[in-house]
């Protein structure tokens, strides 16, 4: 299918969003977040910079923070301060006060460490105290938080925060990583154009560039404003957050939660078999039987929406385990004459099969992300060519611009 975009693609967010004018929200294409409809009020718990309302959303009412991050998004909730209250009462405090909290990312929690906060936009971290993490203060930390699954990831019931354990060779907590979750608005404008395809698509991007963020809010879209039937395969209820019942960032997308890491690919086909949706969700696809059951699904006629481990498209065609989620390769042999009328060897590299993600997004940044029309990119690159993209990034004006490139330079084959 041939894809036409505009090549000028104006976001639905006007350039100078300030708290004054939030009443945005009640404009963007969005039934499911509340309409504003009076001024709003600032509240001394989220700190002066935030507006707090009351909203409704599908299942309940609940507690809506708005704020608009530096770089430019809509910060729908950010329960930080649940996060706060699992760290030791000195960092809590520091933390409060901490100008830059809204571009808070991660705290670490090491024995015998000094605790260290990492930024947003910041190569390094920045020590919180002078003094160790204590035995006692990891383990209140601990038990403050939700059982750890195999994957030694934890929540906290009703946030997004995800909680990461580093384990000894006994089996003893000696780390945890406290990474804030966020629920924001506004990166599905990046793609808005795509979700209409109906086709799957993929997501790379290195730890930590927001993919998670990104797959909550597509959830939400296609359920509440396409009217898809989504359903979340959610391994360590990163997207939907801890507890049974999913955080109203998904809005009414359906979330199924996976006993152990390594049942994703079972709960992912039950997903399909039992519960009959249009759409299905799943964040870190990284095992032989996740990209087969992938497959199968795609083969169903039902889109997925994932992310994978990797950066760059490159990657993936030469990951042996992933490389089947674009098409596999295979080496094929040609004919004297075919090899001469190609031009090339006699040991080609050729696509095996259509791809289960005719989509593929690299998130380079969270403002910055090249998308490939996988079939044709996947190709290009196995034939040593370089193909076309669309570059898709914010001006300085916040609106979405596309261009198309030529001249990709992810990894060659
Ligand atoms: N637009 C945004 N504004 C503010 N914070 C954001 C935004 N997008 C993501 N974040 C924050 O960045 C951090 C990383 O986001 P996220 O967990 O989505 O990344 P990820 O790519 O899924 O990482 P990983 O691959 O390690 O799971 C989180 O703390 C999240 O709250």
């Amino acid at each position: 299918m041939a894809l036409s975009l505009p090549t000028n693609f104006i976001c639905s967010f006007p350039p100078s969003l300030t708290h004054t004018n939030m009443s945005l929200l009640s404009l963007s294409p969005c039934p499911s977040l509340p309409k504003f409809r009076s001024p709003l009020r600032s509240n001394s718990r989220f700190g002066p910079e935030y507006s707090i309302r009351k909203g409704s959303c599908r299942r309940s009412r609940w507690l809506l923070a708005s704020k608009i991050s530096e770089d430019g998004f809509i910060i729908v909730e950010d329960d930080i301060h649940a996060l706060l209250e699992i760290l030791p009462r000195d960092l809590q405090e520091n933390l409060q006060h901490e100008p830059r909290r809204a571009q808070l990312l991660e705290v670490i929690l090491d024995l015998g460490r000094r605790p260290e906060a990492r930024f947003l936009g910041e190569p390094g971290g920045q020590y919180l105290r002078n003094s160790e993490i204590s035995p006692e203060e990891l383990e209140e930390a601990q038990s403050a938080v939700g059982e750890f699954g195999g994957d030694n990831r934890a929540g906290i019931e009703g946030t997004l925060h995800r909680i990461s354990a580093i384990r000894s060779r006994k089996g003893l907590i000696v780390g945890l990583t406290c990474r804030v979750g966020r629920a924001v608005s506004g990166h599905v404008e990046m793609i808005r154009d795509l979700l209409q395809y109906k086709e799957s698509i993929l997501f790379l991007g290195r730890p930590g560039v927001g993919k998670t963020t990104v797959m909550r809010e597509i959830a939400r879209v296609l359920a509440d404003e396409l009217h898809k039937r989504v359903v979340i395969v959610d391994t360590s209820n990163e997207i939907g957050g801890d507890g049974d019942i999913p955080h109203a960032a998904i809005g009414g997308a359906r979330r199924m939660q996976v006993p152990e890491p390594s049942m994703q690919h079972r709960v992912m086909i039950e997903a399909v078999e039992n519960h009959m949706p249009q759409v299905v969700i799943v964040d870190e696809i990284g095992t032989e039987a996740e990209a087969l059951a992938c497959r199968s699904i795609a083969e169903r006629g039902v889109m997925l929406i994932g992310t994978a481990h990797g950066e760059r498209l490159g990657n993936i065609i030469k990951n042996p385990t992933l490389s089947d989620l674009v098409g596999g390769v295979e080496t094929v042999t040609l004919g004297d004459d075919e090899a001469r009328a190609r031009r090339s060897q006699k040991s080609i590299l050729e696509r095996k099969a259509p791809p289960t993600f005719p989509f593929l997004i690299e998130m380079r940044e969270r403002n910055y992300w090249v998308t490939h029309r996988t079939e044709r990119s996947v190709d290009m690159l196995l034939h040593g060519k370089k193909p076309l993209v669309e570059v898709r990034k914010r001006d300085d004006q916040f609106k979405v611009v596309i261009e198309r490139w030529s001249n990709y330079d992810g990894d060659g084959i």
